[in-house]
């Protein structure tokens, strides 16, 4: 092979339009399926001759019959850089993007954890492509999934949607390999148990886990509006010593998993799951925090949250919330203390401690932020003003940029401190 020209038959006729080209990658010799395997295991088509590709990658032909021989790839078959992940930060793996077979769509994988049945792999939401290999849907099966799993040293695959819109929030995960979802996950030595085909699941939130953990909430009685698997639920409960948590949450499926959390880290004797929308809950007048976990807005949450806040000494509210915030163009507020006199009547801002770069700090202390907090301050006075007729206080503790989306959309969490004004 490798003799006659580009495009032809050994007997110099063109090459039919149906040649089957079965590899394909960068530069010789090729790594994947071996080209030696391939000659051995007589799959290759010697009527026709490798043909190199725009790329600098080559394509190998095979024997249209033999294709579905490629359903045995066996280990030593399977391209070295999936053999041998590197796993890094965040339990993802980033596969070497230098490496010859790399492929834009196959960079990222998440090892997501341990179930009952070992490690799954579970992939981005693009269509996997394994080394440009041409399968033409031959290989789509278990077969793949199984090789796949088997150089990844997981028992499980699945691939990964984008999270639905909707008010339940749920994945779009598809098992592609073993009997179900059910995932075990630690995170900052909690563990948390979810079906990923069913629950969402949200690594960028991770800052926010650690900063609730440490928030100062010993003996006291929270209410997590929107818990979820647990997410905020979990931290309050085993490192930020709560007393209590009542739970909130409509996802049948996240109600099982928070279930089976909470039992798992044994806390389930402190916390009460209420299921159902919160917005009828019945709870009132027993929180000392209230976590508001909802994004793009928990807005529709602000006044069950005044409800169940402590009516005669109050508490703190953590408001989730996606603010808007243009590009930044020109340096903004001073880095420390930013603008004191825009806290306004409804509460002094106290910045964030910087640590994070220069670009993020300036990033924290954007005017935007500030005006929604202070509106949003505002609005809360109001409410609980209105619910226990007399006055009460409000003011910024804190605002937390936990990730931003692009373009400019910032998940922003608002310490808001609530309460009623004693009379003199
Ligand atoms: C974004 S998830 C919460 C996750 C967690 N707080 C976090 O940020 O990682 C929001 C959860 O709130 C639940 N939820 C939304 N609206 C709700 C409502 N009105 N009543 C109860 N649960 C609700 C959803 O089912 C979902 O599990």
């Amino acid at each position: 092979m490798g003799t006659r020209p580009m495009g032809t038959r050994g007997n110099g006729s063109a090459v039919p339009p149906r040649q089957r080209v079965c590899a394909v990658g960068k530069g010789l010799p090729v790594p994947w399926p071996r080209r030696e395997r391939l000659e051995e295991e007589q799959l290759l088509d010697g009527r026709y001759q490798l043909q190199q590709l725009p790329g600098g990658r080559v394509a190998l032909p095979v024997l249209e019959e033999k294709l579905s021989q490629m359903w045995l790839c066996s280990q030593p078959r399977v391209p070295r850089w999936l053999s041998a992940p590197r796993w890094v930060r965040d339990s993802r793996v980033c596969l070497p993007c230098s490496h010859p077979w790399s492929c834009p769509h196959f960079t990222h994988l998440e090892r997501l954890g341990k179930g009952q049945q070992g490690v799954t792999a579970l992939f981005p939401p693009l269509e996997l492509h394994i080394s440009h290999i041409s399968w033409h849907g031959c290989l789509a099966g278990p077969a793949l999934w199984e090789t796949v799993a088997s150089a990844l040293g997981a028992r499980r695959v699945a691939r990964r949607g984008r999270v639905m819109a909707g008010g339940l929030r749920s994945p779009s995960v598809t098992l592609l390999l073993g009997q179900d979802g059910w995932v075990e996950h630690v995170d900052n030595g909690i563990r948390y148990t979810f079906d990923v085909t069913k629950c969402m699941f949200s690594p960028g939130n991770i800052t926010e886990k650690l900063r609730v953990a440490s928030l100062p909430c010993s003996g006291e009685v929270l209410v997590d509006l929107y818990a979820g698997i647990g997410y905020f639920t979990l931290p309050f409960l085993v490192h930020g010593g709560a007393a209590f948590v009542h739970a909130c949450e409509w996802n049948s499926h996240a109600l099982e998993a928070l279930h089976r959390t909470l039992l798992l880290n044994r806390v389930r004797d402190r916390c009460h799951i209420h299921a159902g929308d919160n917005r009828q809950l019945e709870l009132r007048d027993v929180a000392d925090r209230v976590n508001l976990g909802l994004i793009p807005s928990s807005e529709e949450g602000w006044p069950v949250a005044c409800r169940v806040l402590k009516k005669d000494t109050g508490g703190v509210l953590h408001i989730h919330h996606n603010v808007e915030t243009p590009p930044v163009r020109a340096p903004l507020l001073p880095a420390e203390g930013g603008s004191p006199g825009a806290a306004g009547s409804a509460g002094e801002m106290q910045h964030p401690t910087e640590d994070g770069g220069k670009e993020e700090l300036r990033a924290r202390l954007r005017p935007e932020w500030q005006r929604w907090a202070e509106g949003t301050a505002a609005r809360i006075q109001t409410l609980l003003a209105e619910l226990h007729g007399r006055p009460w206080h409000t003011s910024i503790l804190h605002i937390e940029a936990v990730k931003s989306y692009a373009p400019h959309v910032h998940h922003l969490v608002l310490d808001l401190e609530c309460r009623p004004v004693l009379p003199v």
